[in-house]
């Protein structure tokens, strides 16, 4: 095999491997995919403004994000199931990540993951109908040394992802969640032609009246941070900050959820205006490159998550596959920063984008 020099490489390398089923529940996104082309699209847009004559002899990718230092800007987004492409799944991609956000729908648990993580964990919940399954995560996470809590709130109900429905897809019977009770799961792997099970499932068991209130319960259940995850506007960042959260995170959930959303990163600046500085602002949705990393910094983000590249590193070589795609990422965004001329992230502002 020839070495894979970028993201594109892997993700065709991990789709030559995947069967299509699975290729096309991670590759999808609900509807006519427009948000999720629009996320790549719209990193495409922002041409930078390089500056010249400045010391770039020692770049320096490190950053601090809750009061832990990392190497990178850069984790990992909570995605469901990772054994689906890896049989180590999730306890692969801790290994390689600097910073991995832990979905709900893990197919590892918290404990396994915790063991064998390189760097911070972080923690994502779902708004379980059953309130216990919550609880119960988050008891988990504390006792394991997770330091923060992300809830999805782009989710109600998981949309309308066609891929899914006209394969009938279903979890595989030898992959589950390994976090959540079986009985609340059960449902995930029963294949319906036509419909997606993971949809049929969302309308069970997670709770769509999820408003601030809940937010607030939840912050009170815990000393852990906890970050909204799924903002797109100021009004959202606002109302999540003044109900308890930490930070946020500016998502479209990869173009999976509402379709026709914004691209994550065209409402990157508005979400950070709105957040102030009062806690961190993370970006997922698109980020393939270090120069995409560079431009959402440049709009405010204070680190990426990468979603579906993670998974594609996986699904090539296990661990060392998930490690080399984030060392792809790593290395272009420091060429990127020693060639506009920013070698520090704080030298990283909006003028390093041109106006469109
Ligand atoms: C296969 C797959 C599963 C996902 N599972 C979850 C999940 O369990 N919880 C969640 O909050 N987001 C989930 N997401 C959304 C990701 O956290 C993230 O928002 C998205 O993948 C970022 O976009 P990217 O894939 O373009 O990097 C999932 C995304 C994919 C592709
Ligand atoms: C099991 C799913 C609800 C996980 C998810 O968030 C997704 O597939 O986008």
């Amino acid at each position: 095999m020839d070495a894979l020099l970028t993201v594109a490489e892997y993700e065709a390398a991990a789709r030559d491997r995947l069967p299509a089923g699975i290729w096309d529940y991670i590759a999808g996104g609900s509807g006519q995919e427009r948000t999720l082309a629009a996320n790549l699209d719209a990193f495409a847009r922002l041409a930078l403004r390089p500056r010249c004559l400045v010391d770039v002899s020692r770049p320096d990718l490190s950053t601090e994000l809750l009061g832990v230092r990392l190497r990178t800007p850069v984790g990992v987004a909570p995605v469901a199931y990772h054994r689906l492409v890896h049989p180590e799944g999730e306890v692969a991609t801790a290994r390689a990540a600097g910073f991995l956000v832990v979905s709900a729908f893990a197919s590892r648990t918290l404990e396994e993951i915790a063991a064998a993580a390189a760097g911070p964990l972080w923690l994502q919940l779902y708004w379980f109908r059953r309130r216990e399954v919550v609880a119960g995560l988050v008891r988990r996470a504390e006792a394991a040394g997770y330091r923060a809590l992300v809830l999805t709130v782009d989710t109600p109900r998981v949309g309308r992802r066609l891929r899914e429905a006209r394969r009938g897809f279903a979890i595989p019977a030898g992959i589950v969640a390994a976090n959540v009770d079986a009985a609340v799961m059960a449902r995930t792997h029963e294949a319906v032609d036509g419909e997606s099970a993971l949809v049929r499932h969302s309308r069970e068991q997670l709770d769509p009246s999820l408003g601030p209130a809940d937010l607030a319960w939840l912050c009170a259940q815990t000393d852990l941070p906890v970050l909204v995850k799924g903002v797109l506007t100021a009004e959202d960042a606002e109302l999540a900050l003044a109900h308890g959260a930490a930070g946020v995170v500016v998502s479209n959930h990869g173009g999976r959820q509402l379709d026709g959303a914004v691209a994550s990163v065209d409402a990157l600046a508005e979400v950070a205006a709105a957040v102030a500085g009062r806690g961190p602002v993370l970006l997922d949705g698109g980020v393939r490159t270090g120069t995409d990393v560079l431009r959402a910094l440049a709009l405010g983000a204070s680190a990426v998550l990468v979603g579906r590249p993670a998974l594609w590193g996986l699904a090539v070589d296990g661990e060392p596959g998930a490690r080399a795609v984030l060392d792809v990422i790593a290395a272009e965004l420091e060429d990127a920063m020693v060639l506009s001329g920013r070698p520090r992230l704080s030298d990283v502002d909006p003028s390093l984008l041109a106006r469109p």
